[in-house]
């Protein structure tokens, strides 16, 4: 991690932690806390309830965990060996998706390497049945992860009781899990919790859901609200460009295809439908890429992200549904509380299968088709708050965010742990939205976004790409939007239901004990059930423009320097890392970006 976000003069053996995880951060390779844990961890050990806000991948997960598991270590070691009282379930950490209680838990397994038998950790969060989980729950694990929803059924059926036990309670991204919706499950628990008991919020961004709550929560918190200083804003470079719809899988191509951005991306649509769509077109030009959304298996949803953080996938395109979750902006002028505008984006799929432009208004009945697949999807599903992807180049949103707070966790995706990182947004000028009668418009959330960064000392700069070069690229995009039939839509979309229930089935026991058998399960296969045209996957040489660093696509060299998006310019060559392929890999593709902003 960089030094600016590290707290300098701390190191975790300043912090007084319990020297087995002491050991744990050392075989982790972490060393100096980041700011958000130097504040939080003393705090928290002193017995403080704490809310802190603080950047996304500013190490939120280890400023809770180290102080809840030290504390665990600490009242275990001083009651007799076996007692039955060592026996307790003293923390409970809500989050508010499937994905991120999974994180949370290898997080903490990582932080107990040396303490594993003392310290037994537990996630309700994912979909085996509450039976299936009572015995689990019986044995009163040290620590419980889950959703709100599901500790909730299980405190009213009585398969856990934690009115004496527990000592501290943990609310991971504080404002969606208090948020509108969440509000009833919350109550239901901490009326079934201690009296007193400690306990910490945390997130990248609070709302007013917080502070309403935070009473029912929280006694005289110390609140920590960590700013970014400049040099860290200035990690995540933030562009925008306004375009059309069609305009945005014409860049995307040109963008992918061009390798335009070295490394792995994430790139964002609104609604599952669309990842498909995505997904398609670029099938078109042989561009690879996984759709990771809410229908999908949970085990499939796992494995995809643990996949991409290894490196074995360039490119994921991530459906956003938090707002399916009540992620609004407090002031947002959607509706009262979002509701009215928080409605479904689901897309209606037109049977008839004429056509292929984008879906209109749902009829009645492709509405009952779509209320029926709602159901298979997973409300506890979500990648855009929380999860840890490693080294992502850059944030695509593809669609435009519905809120300003969806914006700052998904742009957070990248630039993490002190690292650079670019976000690349697609205002549209008729969002998505718009045209299904939903009166959310890009434009109003972009003019809330800028103000926000504005504040933060950040700047979202217009990038203009040459689009006299890009045209060359127009046929192409258009001749293959028009491969992507509804028909060809819908039938990925079962395919690939299906190829992951059978995959799904498969993982479970990768998740017991044979990870290495099943790398074979790739999630970004092609789907295509339109026809792919052979020669849509080169790039002729005569469309290829003359920009610098894009030498490599299809192989073809390029002359250099001729001014076309130099996102990915070269570095100039570094002595030391000479012949170092892995270096040049490696190398931030967005250091020539920033530079020609300076100019
Ligand atoms: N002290 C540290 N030194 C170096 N790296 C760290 C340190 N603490 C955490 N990290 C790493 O930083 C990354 C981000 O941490 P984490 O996921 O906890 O961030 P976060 O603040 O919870 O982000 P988000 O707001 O998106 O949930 C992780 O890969 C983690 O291992």
């Amino acid at each position: 991690m960089d030094e600016a976000l590290l707290e300098k003069k701390a190191s975790f053996q300043s912090l007084d932690l319990d020297d087995r995880l002491l050991r744990a951060l050392g075989s982790m390779g972490l060393v100096h806390p980041t700011l958000v844990q130097a504040k939080a961890i003393p705090l928290a050990l002193a017995g403080k309830d704490v809310l802190a806000r603080a950047k996304t991948g500013s190490g939120k997960t280890a400023a809770y965990c180290l102080p809840v598991l030290h504390k665990i270590l600490a009242s275990k070691d001083a009651l007799p060996v076996g007692g039955e009282e060592r026996r307790r379930t003293r923390a409970l950490i809500l989050v508010p998706t499937r994905e991120l209680a999974e994180q949370v838990t290898k997080y903490i397994v990582g932080l107990i390497k040396f303490c594993g038998k003392e310290i037994a950790v537990v996630n309700i969060a994912n979909n085996s049945p509450l039976h299936m989980q009572a015995p689990l729950l019986a044995e009163q694990p040290d620590v419980v992860v889950s959703t709100p929803a599901k500790i909730v059924k299980h405190l009213v059926s009585r398969s856990i009781d934690l009115s004496q036990s527990l000592e501290t309670l943990v609310i991971d991204e504080a404002d969606l899990v208090l948020s509108f919706g969440y509000e009833d499950d919350i109550k239901g628990i901490v009326s079934r919790l201690p009296k007193i008991h400690q306990s910490m919020l945390l997130s990248a961004t609070l709302n007013k859901g917080v502070e309403s709550l935070k009473s029912l929560v929280l006694s005289a918190p110390a609140i920590l609200k960590l700013e970014d200083d400049r040099e860290e804003a200035s990690k995540l470079v933030q562009y925008v460009v306004r375009c059309t719809e069609d305009e945005k899988y014409l860049l995307t191509y040109v963008i992918l295809k061009l390798r335009l951005i070295a490394g792995k991306c994430i790139l964002f649509v609104n609604d599952i439908e669309r990842s498909y769509r995505l997904k398609l077109f670029l099938e078109q030009f042989s561009i690879k890429a996984c759709v990771l959304n809410s229908e999908l298996p949970l085990n499939s949803r796992y494995h995809i992200v643990e996949e991409f953080n290894r490196g074995v996938y360039d490119y994921i395109i991530a459906t956003d549904e938090s707002d399916k979750m009540g992620e609004r902006d407090d002031n947002a002028d959607e509706g009262p509380d979002g509701e009215a505008a928080a409605a479904p984006v689901e897309a209606a799929v037109d049977d008839s299968g004429a056509g292929n432009g984008e879906p209109k208004a749902a009829p009645a009945a492709t509405k009952k088709a779509s209320k029926k697949r709602k159901r298979a999807q997973d409300k506890e599903y979500g990648v855009s708050r929380g999860i840890d992807f490693k080294g992502v180049a850059a944030v695509i949103n593809f669609d435009f965010p519905l809120s300003a707070r969806a914006y700052t966790h998904r742009v957070g995706r990248t630039a993490r742990a002190g690292k650079r990182g670019m976000s690349l947004s697609f205002v549209g000028k008729e969002s998505v939205q718009e045209r299904r009668g939903d009166p959310h418009k890009d434009e109003a959330v972009f003019e809330r976004v800028a103000v926000q960064q504005r504040k933060r000392g950040s700047e979202i700069a217009p990038y203009k790409f040459d689009m006299k070069q890009v045209e060359g690229f127009r046929y192409r995009s258009t001749d293959a939007l028009h491969a992507v039939s509804r028909n060809a839509i819908r039938e990925a979309r079962i395919k690939e239901i299906k190829q992951e229930i059978l995959n799904s089935e498969k993982l479970k026991s990768y998740f017991e004990d044979k990870p290495q058998d099943l790398h074979f399960l790739r999630h970004d296969k092609a789907l295509q059930p339109s026809q792919v045209q052979p020669h849509m996957k080169h790039i002729p040489q005569y469309l290829l423009p003359k920009i610098a660093g894009i030498a490599q696509a299809d192989g073809i060299a390029t002359t250099p320097d001729v001014g076309f998006v130099p996102f990915n310019k070269p570095k100039r060559p570094d002595r030391r890392a000479k012949g170092s392929r892995r270096t040049r890999k490696g190398a931030d593709p967005l250091k020539a970006l920033g530079k020609k902003r300076r100019k």
